[in-house]
């Protein structure tokens, strides 16, 4: 049973969900140069997987504006991307509230694939539902790109994750602003992931380092639309960024060896491969040899909704 108050201009819901895909990223170009937040991302190539952030919100009356954040599945150490997006919507409503958030991730936490970003949209969604804001499918995606870049966790996974699919990122910035093409793909994805990287060091001391190569990977890749050459390019963007560590170099090997090319998740100590539906088991026993996390998921074609 749904209930729904009447509170001032905004009709409340009181209860809503909402998914969002988790994202990986094989090669980019960073643009921070812009001022506002909005026109701050990336450019670059990647796509969505079917494993990402569910976000439930449970909506109370409260004397002051105050909020609670659960996390299940896979865990993080802080909260800070949800807690810009419950700011913004504390502006928005202006009445006093009490957010019950809950946020079930099936993606491991910064291991490059985009757990920042899905948390950010999956809860923006979610919260214009129950709070019945009311605001365009753009401005969530804004608010949910904007605390990606204030918190520094991410330029161009919201964007992706708000699309889905495998895209070439040719514009940056917020939904709205970025633009990216889809390229048609029914490949799996299989992921082992090893260790985290902060995306927040890696955007605060090495971003200035890394600019040359990813924007000519998006030209080359534009032309071609071939997923086997993302891999090829993704590995040749991980050498140029010295990511890849012995651990990773044993596995692109051994997948080589195998025939299957593979790819570099950013940032992650994270390799991917993108193989058909009748390879995937083979991939998978290859993979499980290593003491990691195997994840085998399909690509999510759909981007961010409500549920
Ligand atoms: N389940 C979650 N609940 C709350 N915040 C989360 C969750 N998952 C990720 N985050 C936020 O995202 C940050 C990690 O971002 P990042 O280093 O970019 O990792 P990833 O590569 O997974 O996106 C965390 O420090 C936290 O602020
Ligand atoms: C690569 C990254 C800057 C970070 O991605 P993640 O570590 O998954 O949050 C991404 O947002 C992009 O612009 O392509």
């Amino acid at each position: 049973m749904i209930i729904f108050i009447f509170s001032g201009k905004f009709k409340l819901n009181m209860q809503a969900v909402a998914f969002a895909p988790g994202h990986i990223t094989g090669f980019f170009k960073a643009e921070v140069g812009p001022k506002d937040p909005e026109h701050k991302g990336s450019i670059g190539a990647g796509f969505c997987i079917k494993e990402g952030v569910t976000t439930k919100v449970k909506i109370t009356s409260s004397d002051r504006p105050e909020f609670k954040i659960t996390v299940s599945g896979y865990k993080s150490d802080n909260t800070q991307v949800s807690e810009f997006v419950v700011r913004e919507f504390f502006k928005i409503v202006k009445e006093n509230y009490f957010l019950d958030i809950e946020h079930k991730t099936t993606i491991p936490v910064g291991y490059g694939l985009g757990s920042s970003g899905a948390v950010a949209l999956s809860l923006a969604f979610a919260l214009n539902k129950a709070l019945g804001t009311n605001l365009s499918r753009t401005k969530i995606g804004q608010i949910a790109h904007n605390a990606e870049i204030h918190c520094k966790t991410g330029l161009g996974t919201v964007l992706s994750s708000y699309h889905g699919g495998f895209e070439i990122r040719t514009k940056h910035g917020a939904p709205g602003i970025g633009s990216l093409q889809k390229i048609h793909t029914d490949y799996s994805a299989i992921v082992i992931c090893f260790s985290p990287i902060s995306t927040k060091q890696f955007i605060k001391s090495e971003l200035s380092k890394i600019n040359g190569l990813g924007g000519k990977m998006v030209t080359r890749l534009l032309e071609s639309r071939d997923q086997m050459e993302f891999l090829d390019m993704s590995l040749e963007f991980a050498k140029y960024v010295h990511v890849i560590t012995p651990k990773m170099q044993q596995v692109i090997d051994d997948l080589a060896h195998h025939g299957f090319k593979s790819g570099v998740a950013m940032f992650g100590e994270t390799i991917f491969t993108l193989v058909p539906k009748s390879k995937e088991s083979q991939v998978v026993r290859i993979l499980e040899k290593y003491n990691a996390m195997v994840i085998k998921t399909e690509i999510d074609k759909s981007g961010a909704r409500v549920s």
